[in-house]
């Protein structure tokens, strides 16, 4: 989809969602983005109404595993509850998605009204002082993507005259929405260790870091890393919708200090010696997925205590 044909996707998508999802859902407050393994994040909203991706027009599909293809609208809290939009499944560029759909959803949240936006994803830790399990409240990115145009969520012509053509990111990581998220931590009883901050390195994906790639990223000042996110900031922050970013961490990047050498393994085995030589580890999308569930009620408890404490405006 290119920038220039947004427009008439905005008007056919916001059509489609004013057919199916009742007046006082359709004006929502926050917005969520449920990273892999997260789609539950949305389980407790009240009177919820689940619009299928494949219905709107704009929207692609999401394919991997431990994400769902709908957007659900509902209420959060007690009393009248807070009206909130969540993608229960996200798009990313890996799987053949342009950048310009990946941040659509974005796009359309901002137009229904959305002003704060949390989004969750799932991330390898590159610093190994974040054991895998800890929420990682991002304070800011580093998007190698950025240096190579369009993969940079905001590539090509403005969407209108009235969008920033040069976006800061200074601030791109709300400081009141973080706050608020230590604050609900601290509510809910969680241990001082469940949350930390942290810088999250976007990679295209779908192949997971070399040892030489999470020794870079890390040396780059980056704590976590992950294959999304970037993009749905950028134009999040493009739309004027503050951001939370929640990283849980499911697994540890493997930045060894020391290779598996088969050089020495050969001479030792030539000179009949034994040598121990460090086990490589492997990431996979089933560990990421295993982590997720485990920590997918801490995670929908936290997102549902900052959504309450977001102040009404
Ligand atoms: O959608 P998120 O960023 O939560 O998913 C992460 C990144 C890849 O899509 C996948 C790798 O296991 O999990
Ligand atoms: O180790 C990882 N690398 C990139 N993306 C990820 N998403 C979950 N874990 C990882």
């Amino acid at each position: 989809m290119a920038n220039e044909s947004y427009v008439d996707y905005f008007s056919s998508t916001l059509d489609v969602l004013a057919s199916v999802v009742p007046e006082h859902l359709l004006k929502p407050r926050v917005g969520i983005i449920c990273g892999s393994g997260l789609s539950t994040l949305a389980s407790n909203l009240r009177e919820v109404v689940e619009v299928p991706y494949n219905s709107l027009e704009g929207f692609g599909e999401s394919t991997v595993a431990g994400h769902k293809s709908a957007l659900a609208f509902g209420l959060l809290g007690t009393g009248n509850g807070v009206p909130v939009v969540a993608m229960l499944g996200r798009f990313h560029t890996y799987e053949g998605h342009k950048v310009s759909t990946v941040v659509y959803p974005v796009r359309i949240m901002a137009r229904l009204g959305v002003r704060n936006l949390i989004i969750t994803n799932a991330a390898g830790a590159l610093n190994h002082d974040i054991p895998v399990g800890t929420i990682v409240v991002v304070h800011d990115h580093l998007a190698i993507a950025n240096m190579t145009g369009p993969l940079n969520a905001l590539f090509g012509p403005l969407i209108s005259p009235d969008h920033p053509r040069f976006l800061p990111l200074s601030d791109a990581y709300s400081p009141a929405l973080r706050r608020l998220a230590f604050l609900a931590a601290h509510s809910l009883r969680l241990p001082e260790s469940a949350l930390t901050e942290g810088t999250y390195a976007w990679v295209s994906g779908p192949t997971y870091e070399t040892p030489a790639e999470g020794r870079f990223l890390r040396a780059a000042g980056a704590d976590v890393v992950g294959m999304s996110t970037v993009p749905e900031v950028l134009a999040a922050r493009e739309e004027g919708v503050e951001v939370l970013v929640l990283s849980l961490v499911t697994n540890a990047v493997v930045i060894p200090d020391r290779y598996r050498s088969i050089k020495e393994e050969v001479r030792a085995e030539l000179e009949g010696r034994r040598i121990e030589m460090p086990e490589s580890e492997v990431a996979s999308h089933e560990e990421v997925l295993a982590v997720g569930r485990q920590k997918a009620e801490v995670m929908k408890s936290l997102v549902a205590r900052v959504i309450e404490l977001i102040p009404s405006d």
